[in-house]
C-alpha cells in the first residue's frame, strides 16, 4: 500500500544524457503546503489503486491539487504491478468544483501559464494512462471536475439528484486556451 503523496523516493533520472529534475523535487518547488490533498490506497492483491481526493472544502484544482495528482499518477504508472486506478473523492457531495478560480484570477501571465500547464498536464496523464482508469463520481463536478473524469476510461456517477455534472466554465467567462 502506498502511503501518501510526497513520499517519492529522490530519484533521478537520464533525458539524452542529461540529469533531469525527479518529479518530487518538481513538487517541492511548486508545493508550498505541506497538508496532503490526495490520497493513495494500493491493493497489491488486485492491482488496483484508489486515489482519494481530498483538499477541502470542495477539491478545486489548484497548482497544488494537480501538481500532487500528477505526481502520484505517474507513480502508480511507474509500479508494473499496478493496472487500474479509481479517482473518487473524500470531500462530502463534491467530487470535484473544477479548477480554482483564485488561481485564474489577479494572476501574471506567468503564473497563469504555469497553471494552465498544470492542468493540460493533469488530463494528458490520465487521458493516456497505460492503466484502467475509472472516476467514481460521489458528488458534483463541475467544469474542471468533469474534464477530469471525461479523461478517465470509464465513469460512475452517484445517483443523486442533487449531484450535477458538466462543462460550465464559459457561464464564468472562462475559454481553455487552445492545445
Ligand atoms: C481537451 C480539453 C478540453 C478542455 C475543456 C474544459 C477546459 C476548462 C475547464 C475548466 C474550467 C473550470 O473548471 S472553471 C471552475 C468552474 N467551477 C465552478 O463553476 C464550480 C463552482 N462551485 C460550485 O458549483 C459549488 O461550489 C459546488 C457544487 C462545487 C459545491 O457546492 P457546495 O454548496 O457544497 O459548496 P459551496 O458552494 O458553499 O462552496 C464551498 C467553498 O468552496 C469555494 N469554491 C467552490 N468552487 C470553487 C472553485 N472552483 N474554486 C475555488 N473555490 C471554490 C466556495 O467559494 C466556498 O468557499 P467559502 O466557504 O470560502 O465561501
Amino acid at each position: 500500500m502506498y502511503a501518501r503523496s510526497g513520499l517519492l523516493s529522490q530519484r533521478s533520472c537520464s533525458s539524452h544524457g542529461r540529469e533531469c529534475a525527479t518529479p518530487v523535487l518538481a513538487a517541492q518547488r511548486r508545493n508550498n503546503s505541506t497538508a496532503t490533498k490526495i490520497a493513495v490506497e494500493f491493493d497489491q492483491s488486485t492491482g488496483v489503486a484508489v486515489m482519494r481526493l481530498q483538499g477541502p472544502p470542495v477539491n478545486s484544482l489548484s497548482l497544488d491539487f494537480l501538481t500532487e495528482l500528477c505526481i502520484n499518477v505517474e507513480k502508480l504508472e511507474m509500479d508494473k504491478n499496478c493496472r487500474g486506478l479509481i479517482l473518487t473523492s473524500s470531500q462530502p457531495k463534491v467530487f470535484s468544483a473544477g479548477l480554482d478560480i483564485m488561481e485564474i484570477y489577479g494572476k501574471s501571465p506567468e503564473r497563469c501559464g504555469e497553471f494552465w500547464r498544470a492542468v493540460q498536464e493533469m488530463w494528458l496523464k490520465l487521458y493516456g494512462s497505460s492503466m484502467v482508469t475509472i472516476a467514481a463520481i460521489n458528488g458534483s463536478s463541475p467544469a474542471g471536475g468533469c474534464l477530469m473524469s471525461m479523461t478517465c476510461d470509464y465513469r460512475i456517477m452517484a445517483d443523486n439528484p442533487r449531484y450535477s455534472i458538466g462543462l460550465n466554465e464559459t457561464q464564468l467567462g472562462i475559454v481553455a486556451p487552445f492545445w
